[in-house]
């Protein structure tokens, strides 16, 4: 990787540019310079060395495939949002029907990754913003979600990444996002605590000074 040369993807726009800097994921500057295919080719490699350090036997008909499986998996699926070229692209309409109130998208599904363990993170995500001139696709907002989700994550800067790319993208301050999510790292290892949750808020333009506003964003959520 360190002696890679730069190929596909070298010249992208790198991933969170367009974010304030303490809200980037981090990422090495070479991040991309690897296409997809041969990532996955060398991620397999290196994930049949460590199934070979736990000692198991990869000519076994139900592992060996394992390696490329998880390979895949890390690259198109569970990391995806890793990559600018699945920042969605979210398009906002005329608000024509002139409706002035709160929108809320509740119960968004949201799967992410923890990054100090590499084991999932399952919850919840509800977002709100105000419409002004414009309004916005609904499936773009759970679309958000899940592109910063898809990233080894912790869930105070995905919490506000989605805020701050919801703001840029609807112009608008007027945001909030609540994410309850379960991470498997404090439930299955470690404290090995299975029934506590994690409750993580960004609230900004009028959900942050107009507390009128938050209490009813939290009611309408049964909080
Ligand atoms: N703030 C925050 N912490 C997280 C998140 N996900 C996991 N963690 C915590 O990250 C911490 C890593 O701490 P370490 O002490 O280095 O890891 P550890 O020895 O595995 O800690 P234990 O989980 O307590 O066994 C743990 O306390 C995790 O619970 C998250 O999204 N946000
Ligand atoms: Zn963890």
């Amino acid at each position: 990787m360190d002696n890679a040369a730069p190929t596909s993807g070298s010249n992208l726009r790198p991933t969170d540019a367009h974010l304030p800097t303490d809200l980037h994921t981090p990422l090495r500057p070479d991040a991309f310079a690897l296409s997809e295919e041969d990532k996955i080719a060398s991620i397999t490699e290196h994930f049949r060395e460590i199934m070979q350090l736990l000692g198991l036997d990869l000519t076994d008909d139900s592992l060996a495939g394992t390696p490329r499986r998880v390979a895949k998996m890390y690259v198109q699926e569970w990391f995806r949002g890793l990559h600018p070229e699945n920042r969605p692209e979210v398009r906002l309409f005329g608000n024509r029907y002139q409706y002035g109130q709160m929108l809320l998208e509740r119960d968004i599904t949201l799967f992410s990754c923890c990054e100090h363990h590499f084991v999932p993170i399952i919850g919840k995500a509800h977002v709100a913003y105000l419409p002004g001139e414009n309004v916005v696709g609904l499936s773009k907002l759970n679309r958000v979600v899940q592109y910063y989700a898809r990233r080894p994550q912790v869930q105070e800067r995905l919490t506000r990444q989605i805020a701050e790319e919801l703001k840029q993208s609807l112009h608008t301050d007027n945001v909030a996002v609540l994410i309850e999510a379960d991470h498997l790292c404090v439930m299955s290892r470690g404290v090995n605590d299975t029934s506590s949750s994690t409750i993580t808020a960004e609230y900004s333009g009028a959900f942050e000074t107009d507390a009128t506003l938050r209490a009813e964003f939290l009611r309408l959520l049964g909080k």
